[in-house]
């Protein structure tokens, strides 16, 4: 059986704001991780602009205090508040979590690390690229369940990106104990281990009327890409020799990678869409595996059984 994909009237040039022209978010509530900076700061900018109530999570709240004062210095917005959290502390995420109270209307899981060079272990043991991006914003996710359920309909939005398409989750060795550690593989896996999150969350959560879709935000230049060096810099054709960043255009502005983000988690477009990915605020089409591939999810990151399974992975990890 088919089912047809969604499709929304804007497109990979839109910005955050294009899409929530119009709607209205007062009175709603939300939480984005990583949210101080880069896609992030932009999602806020623009949910807190059509006048939702943000709560940033950041490993450094003084970090946010410009949008902070920005956003309250434009009357009749909504608010940008932060809260401290660090996605590789259990105890972190148990912390901030406590700390929100109320109904969550959705939460952005959008903070990540990309291709630290060298493999490192978090407090619970593990990679922290695949702690930061997946296992914290699981803990997150659970510890708000209840939060997510108290909305009329709780949205997670999970940002994961096409480097999914590079690796499946490898179930045998997640942490790299017996293959040597690739920085690229590590990422490229925790970003399929994001859209194995949102499946699980579509499946299971479904009851308490909580959806959950996956996302490629795009390409942008952010800090994100703050562990390249040059050499990997001019391979992605993002340098010049003379090691000046080029803007090229297929890159997108922060506001435009932003706006896939908050279409999933505040238009009424795609209200009840749920277990999807979408890109370019277009639902992306299935591939078999991500051979070669730049668009599209791969057939392994939204398979339930998977899911399932790395549900239990995490829940093993976080007891
Ligand atoms: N920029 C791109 O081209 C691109 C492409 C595909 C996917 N993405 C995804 O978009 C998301 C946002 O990235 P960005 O490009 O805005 O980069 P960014 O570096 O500006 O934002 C990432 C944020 O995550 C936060 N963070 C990192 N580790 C954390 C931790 N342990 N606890 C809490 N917060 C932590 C950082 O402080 C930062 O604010 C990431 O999930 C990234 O994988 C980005």
């Amino acid at each position: 059986m088919s089912v047809q994909r969604m499709t929304s009237p804007y497109d990979s040039r839109s910005t955050a704001f294009e899409v929530l022209e119009g709607v209205d978010l007062t009175g709603r509530h939300y939480v984005v991780t990583g949210g101080a900076s880069g896609i992030g700061a932009e999602s806020a900018r623009a949910l807190a602009r059509a006048g939702g109530q943000v709560l940033i999570g950041t490993r450094d709240p003084t970090s946010a205090q410009a949008l902070i004062d920005e956003v309250a210095a434009a009357p009749g917005r909504g608010s940008v508040q932060a809260a401290a959290l660090d996605l590789t502390s259990p105890s972190s995420v148990a912390a901030f979590t406590r700390s929100v109270d109320g109904a969550v209307d959705a939460l952005v899981a959008n903070a990540g690390v990309m291709a630290i060079p060298t493999r490192q272990l978090t407090s619970v043991g593990w990679e922290t690229q695949l702690a930061t991006n997946y296992l914290g914003h699981f803990a997150l996710a659970l510890g708000l369940r209840d939060r997510l359920r108290a909305a009329e309909a709780g949205r997670v939005v999970v940002v994961s990106s096409s480097a999914h398409l590079r690796s499946p989750f490898d179930f045998d060795d997640p942490q790299f104990e017996r293959r040597p550690y690739d920085r690229w593989t590590a990422y490229s896996q925790s970003k399929t281990a994001d859209v194995l999150l949102a499946t699980g969350i579509a499946e299971r959560w479904g009851g308490d009327g909580i959806v959950a879709n996956a996302l490629m935000p795009g390409w942008i230049t952010t800090r994100l890409q703050r562990h390249l060096d040059d050499e990997t810099l001019r391979s992605m054709g993002a340098m010049d020799e003379e090691g000046n960043r080029i803007e090229q255009s297929f890159y997108k502005t922060p506001q435009q990678g932003a706006s896939t983000t908050v279409l999933l988690a505040a238009s009424p477009l795609v209200d009840g869409v749920t277990g999807r990915y979408f890109e370019d605020n277009q639902e992306a089409a299935t591939v078999p595996d991500g051979a070669g591939r730049t668009n599209g999810v791969a057939a392994y990151a939204v398979d339930r059984s998977a899911a399932g399974r790395l549900w239990d992975l995490g829940s093993s990890a976080l007891a």
